[in-house]
């Protein structure tokens, strides 16, 4: 399988600018407009137990203005688990979330919350939404989503990313196999995989070029580029690096 790679585009950071001044501006929904315009293949979206980017009020807008697909990022929580049975979103990625935490650190221990897990994961397939458990490329937590019944899996690449920013060789092509591997077997046993955080256009490449991988999704740096050269500019350029991988 090695079509090609959908690019889904996180926005969360849209709204971490707009409410640091606590208005509406820049409005996240402008920003999931730019990527159905430019051609992106889905609007990843983090709602965070503390609000500290995208809210509530947020998710029915990004569903109203575009057609785009959304995969509303999830704490593995009754209260999420209403928001998104409420929003039905294409597909629902269920996370780890700490309140003190930067950012999503690690994967989810899918293992260790397996009966956590099940009522949770059954409820939103009923409701017809496509679950993805946000995971650690090591095979426990992949036989861990089999076990669930999850149909897709997005590999933590911040591991990744970091041994990329320092440098370590080593480190990235342990990391690179890793993620190649359970992507893999993920495949095989008929998990969709996909992969993101940290991906830049620097250290995207090798992670394109993962056959099996059917997904990307990639916010933080795509924002921060868009500051200098505008969102637009900044998702082609990414989509052209990883059409180039394949
Ligand atoms: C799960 C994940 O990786 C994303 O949600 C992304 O990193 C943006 O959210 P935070 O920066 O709030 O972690
Ligand atoms: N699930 C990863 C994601 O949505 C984007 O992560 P990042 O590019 O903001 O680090």
């Amino acid at each position: 399988m090695s079509g090609r790679l959908r690019l889904g585009v996180n926005i969360d950071h849209v709204a971490t600018i707009r409410n640091a001044r606590g208005g509406d501006h820049p409005d996240p929904v402008r920003a999931a407009e730019i990527v159905a315009a430019v051609g992106g293949d889905g609007i990843t979206a983090h709602l965070r137990e503390d609000r500290r980017h995208i809210r509530d009020e947020d998710l029915a807008r990004i569903q109203t203005a575009t057609d785009l697909p959304l995969n509303l990022e999830m704490a593995a929580t009754e209260e999420m688990l209403a928001i998104a049975l409420r929003h039905k979103p294409h597909a629902a990625c269920i996370v780890p979330e700490k309140r003190e935490e930067r950012t999503t650190e690690g994967g989810l221990d899918a293992a260790g919350l397996h009966n956590t897990l099940v009522p949770i994961i059954d409820r939103l397939k009923e409701a017809g939404i496509r679950v993805s458990l946000f995971i650690e490329a090591n095979e426990r937590q992949l036989d861990a989503a089999l076990r669930l019944g999850a149909p897709v899996v997005e590999f933590h690449t911040g591991g990744y990313a970091h041994a990329f920013l320092d440098g370590d060789r080593e480190r990235v092509a342990s990391e690179l196999k890793g993620i190649a591997d359970l992507s893999a077997l993920a495949a095989k046993n008929g998990i969709e995989p996909h992969a993101g955080h940290g991906l830049t256009y620097e250290n995207v490449q090798p992670i394109a070029a993962i056959p099996q991988l059917a997904e990307l999704n990639i916010g933080h740096y795509l924002v921060g580029e868009a500051v200098f050269v505008g969102l637009e500019q900044a998702v082609r350029q990414m989509r052209e690096i990883m059409d180039e991988a394949r």
